[in-house]
């Protein structure tokens, strides 16, 4: 790849991997990457979107933040994909869980990512298309989890553009048809590593449950989800 800058990233010689782990949270980005990989470099401080380079157990992979919502990880993605040749993305995030039997801190892998975006719209298919993750990653992602004796819900999440809904009763559709867990990006993540024929996944921390109303603190987010990032890294 011969880019050395776009408008939101700017890695001024420093290598970006093939593999990359995407959090919302920049800070859990530069969490991850001084608490597990080595030789590390910062490649990216454009708006504060802390993107780092280093190595997993030998192998080069990059974590960097994506920031929230569906622009948001698209357009991160979109310059990693076309612009530096990144190849498997993984998405670590939290989320809030909307089945019955889920906890706090179990991991969900998103098999697919329903959405309430428009995002998808630009595509124009003539019908829905539904965004799913990698099967080589999430094959990977499962075994990874089973041989930690991690327990895991694989499935559909929701990638929805609204936080706070007006409507209280908003998830209840989304419920009844079987979806996991909400959270905000990884349907954007899927259909652009799906247009350019790369690799995504989204694996979660659940941080909220929506049944119960149980959540995790700020400081949980940023730093807690280790289980979540072993998982990830495994990937690399
Ligand atoms: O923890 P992250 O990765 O940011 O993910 C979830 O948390 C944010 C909302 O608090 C949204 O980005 C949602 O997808
Ligand atoms: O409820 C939640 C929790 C995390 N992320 C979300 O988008 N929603």
């Amino acid at each position: 790849m011969t880019t050395t800058s776009t408008p939101h990233i700017d890695p001024h010689g420093v290598e970006i991997a093939e593999t990359i782990l995407l959090p919302g949270d920049p800070l859990r980005a530069k969490f991850i990457a001084e608490t597990y990989l080595d030789g590390v470099q910062c490649f990216n401080e454009v708006r504060n979107m802390l993107g780092f380079t280093g190595t997993y157990r030998g192998k080069q992979v990059s974590v960097m933040g994506t920031g929230m919502g569906i622009p948001s990880i698209s357009l991160y993605t979109y310059e990693l994909i076309h612009f530096f040749g990144v190849k498997n993305l993984v998405r670590v995030g939290s989320c809030g869980a909307m089945q019955e039997g889920m906890d706090l801190y179990d991991v969900v892998i998103a098999q697919g990512a329903s959405t309430d975006s428009n995002y998808l719209h630009q595509f124009g298919v003539p019908g829905t298309f539904a965004p799913l993750s990698s099967y080589r990653l999430l094959e990977q992602a499962k075994r990874a989890a089973d041989e930690r004796g991690q327990r895991t819900h694989v499935g559909n999440v929701l990638s929805s553009d609204v936080f706070y809904n007006a409507d209280p009763d908003a998830m209840e559709p989304w419920r009844k048809l079987g979806v996991l867990a909400v959270e905000m990006e990884s349907a954007g993540l899927f259909v652009n590593a799906a247009a350019a024929g790369v690799d995504a996944l989204g694996i979660f921390t659940v941080s909220d449950n929506l049944l119960t109303h149980a959540q995790t603190t700020p400081q949980e987010r940023q730093t807690a989800f280790k289980d979540m990032i072993e998982i990830a890294l495994e990937l690399a």
